[in-house]
């Protein structure tokens, strides 16, 4: 087959987070670009990942405000959910959002879009079905797909995945959600506040990855949105059944349901890729790179969920970047040197920045200090009614902050406040200078970096120091 032939400075394989933000780095620096995307532009983020979870948690959410807003004394006569207009919502969310990521705008910036699948054909050269191009540099950010349940007969069941469930028409009668992440979590408190009958499977615990204090109010939450919670069973057997699905768990209990999803994590997508002729290695979680996401092959970067460094939108943003510094302005960057936060969009949010207690202790072990504070005394929380949650900040023996995290209304963005400090780890005292406006939930910072000090600056010497002093004013 005859293929165009193209030279480049820089190739890219995918075109979401990850490949858009080397691309368009790359191009904007003058660099002739070629980016490969076989699906959508966009990736996962906003085709079956960030964008439609978030849309359909918003009109979830918005369900249970009109629900609930009896509770301020603002009586409704109850939502009726209208599934067919939430699905267009996240349609048009999608819609809204695309432009950033089309086609036509990249190759405004100049860059050389080709909607086909790629493959390494040596170590230096990719193939697609019209094209063949050589180039200085590669970066993959091919990302990842839903991992296949480990079940008996999961062959033979109908199940979602993050990308089908978007194509589910009526609202399901009951969603059975393998996993107890960030997707089993969140889609399994929206389709319960949707009116859905949803149960979780998690093998081990829900959230793992999050302050287990504060995953606590996020089980409250769903527990009282009706959310069944089974937790630290694995599933043994699925079948089909005239109505659905049965899950067969390893205790033997048998779930019913309407529809299976699974989402009990992500499987590297580096089928077809040819990483052998490019001389790269990888595995099931991702292909293998350095600090500056350098594979074996000098010429090959792997960016976003490939690189097996984490699995978000904004890490494999900034891994883009990370490999444009290092490559086109001579800034030798770690990828490991930006504080990533992360957050878990249920009601109440949960969030976090740098390490958990559990993650500092099990590295500094006795060093590890904590100061917390609860939404209960925060004059914001408690005049909307919305006390639940508090914030805990942890750090090394110095002060140093070594983490924080957030539970409860906006901890989503009360974490990005200390995204900051934490990545300049600050000492917790910076926490306590600056003034916050009144009322406000990031006042909570201030307190409980406050609380670190209060036995020292309400303590026996700070009183007999006020004493001294007051017989001179
Ligand atoms: C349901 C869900 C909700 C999420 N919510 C959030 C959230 O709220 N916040 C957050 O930060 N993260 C969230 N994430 C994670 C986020 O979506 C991913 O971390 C992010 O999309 C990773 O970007 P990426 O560029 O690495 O890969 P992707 O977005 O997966 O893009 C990879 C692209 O490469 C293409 N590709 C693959 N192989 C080839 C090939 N050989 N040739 C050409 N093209 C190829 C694919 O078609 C794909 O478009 C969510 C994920 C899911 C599933
Ligand atoms: N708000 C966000 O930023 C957001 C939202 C959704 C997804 N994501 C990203 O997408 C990625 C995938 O999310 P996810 O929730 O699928 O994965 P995950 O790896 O975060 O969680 C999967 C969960 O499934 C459990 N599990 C594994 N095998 C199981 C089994 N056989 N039966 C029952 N439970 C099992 C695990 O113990 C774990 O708790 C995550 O890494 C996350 O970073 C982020």
């Amino acid at each position: 087959m005859s293929r165009e032939r193209i030279s480049c400075d820089l190739c890219v394989i995918g075109a979401g987070a990850a490949g858009l933000v080397s691309a368009s780095g790359a191009a904007m620096l003058g660099r002739k670009v070629v980016l490969f995307e076989k699906g959508r532009m966009g990736g996962d983020c906003l085709n079956y990942g960030c964008v439609p979870s978030k849309a359909l948690l918003t009109a979830a959410h918005t369900a249970h405000t009109v629900r609930t807003a009896g509770r301020l004394g603002v009586k409704t006569a109850g939502p009726e959910i209208d599934f067919p207009a939430v699905r267009r919502h996240i349609e048009r969310a999608i819609a809204a959002i695309h432009p950033n990521d089309s086609q036509e705008r990249f190759e405004g910036m100049g860059v050389k879009v080709i909607r086909e699948h790629a493959r390494f054909v040596d170590d230096r050269t990719v193939h697609s079905d019209g094209y063949t191009v050589r180039a200085k540099r590669f970066v993959i950010a091919t990302g990842t797909r839903a991992r296949i349940p480990p079940v008996e007969g999961i062959e033979h069941v109908p199940y979602l995945t993050n990308e089908t469930i978007w194509d589910v028409e009526a609202l399901p009668a009951h969603l059975l959600i393998l996993g107890g992440g960030p997707i089993g979590c969140e889609l399994g408190q929206a389709f319960a506040r949707l009116g859905s009958r949803v149960t979780i499977v998690e093998a081990k615990r829900l959230l793992g990855r999050m302050d287990p204090d504060h995953v606590e109010t996020v089980r409250a939450a769903l527990l009282e949105d009706g959310v069944e919670i089974v937790e630290g069973e694995f599933a043994a057997k699925a079948e089909k059944t005239a109505s659905g699905i049965a899950l067969t768990l390893e205790t033997g209990r048998r779930i019913e349901a309407s529809h299976l999803l699974a989402a009990i994590g992500r499987v590297a997508i580096t089928d077809g890729l040819g990483l052998e002729a490019a001389g790269i290695a990888a595995d099931e979680s991702g292909i293998h790179c350095d600090d500056r996401l350098r594979t074996a092959n000098r010429r090959v970067y792997a960016a976003g969920d490939i690189a097996g460094k984490g699995q978000l939108t904004h890490l494999a943003g900034w891994h883009g970047s990370v490999i444009v510094r290092n490559l086109y302005f001579g800034l030798p960057t770690k990828q490991s040197s930006a504080a990533i936060p992360a957050a878990v969009y249920t009601d109440p949010p949960l969030a976090m920045v740098g390490m958990t207690e559990d993650q500092a202790r099990s590295t500094r072990g006795e060093r590890v200090r904590t100061a917390s504070w609860s939404f209960q005394d925060n004059d914001r929380a408690i005049a909307e009614g919305r006390t639940e949650g508090g914030v805990k900040i942890v750090t090394d023996k110095d002060g140093t902050l070594l983490g924080a995290s957030a539970v409860g209304e906006r901890a989503d963005d009360l974490v990005q406040m200390l995204s900051l400090p934490v990545q300049k780890r600050a000492k917790i005292r910076d926490l306590t200078e600056p003034v916050a406006p009144y009322p406000t939930r990031g006042e909570i910072w201030k307190r409980a970096a406050g609380s670190y000090f209060e036995p020292v600056v309400f303590g026996r010497f700070a009183k007999m120091w006020a004493s001294l002093l007051s017989r001179f004013h």
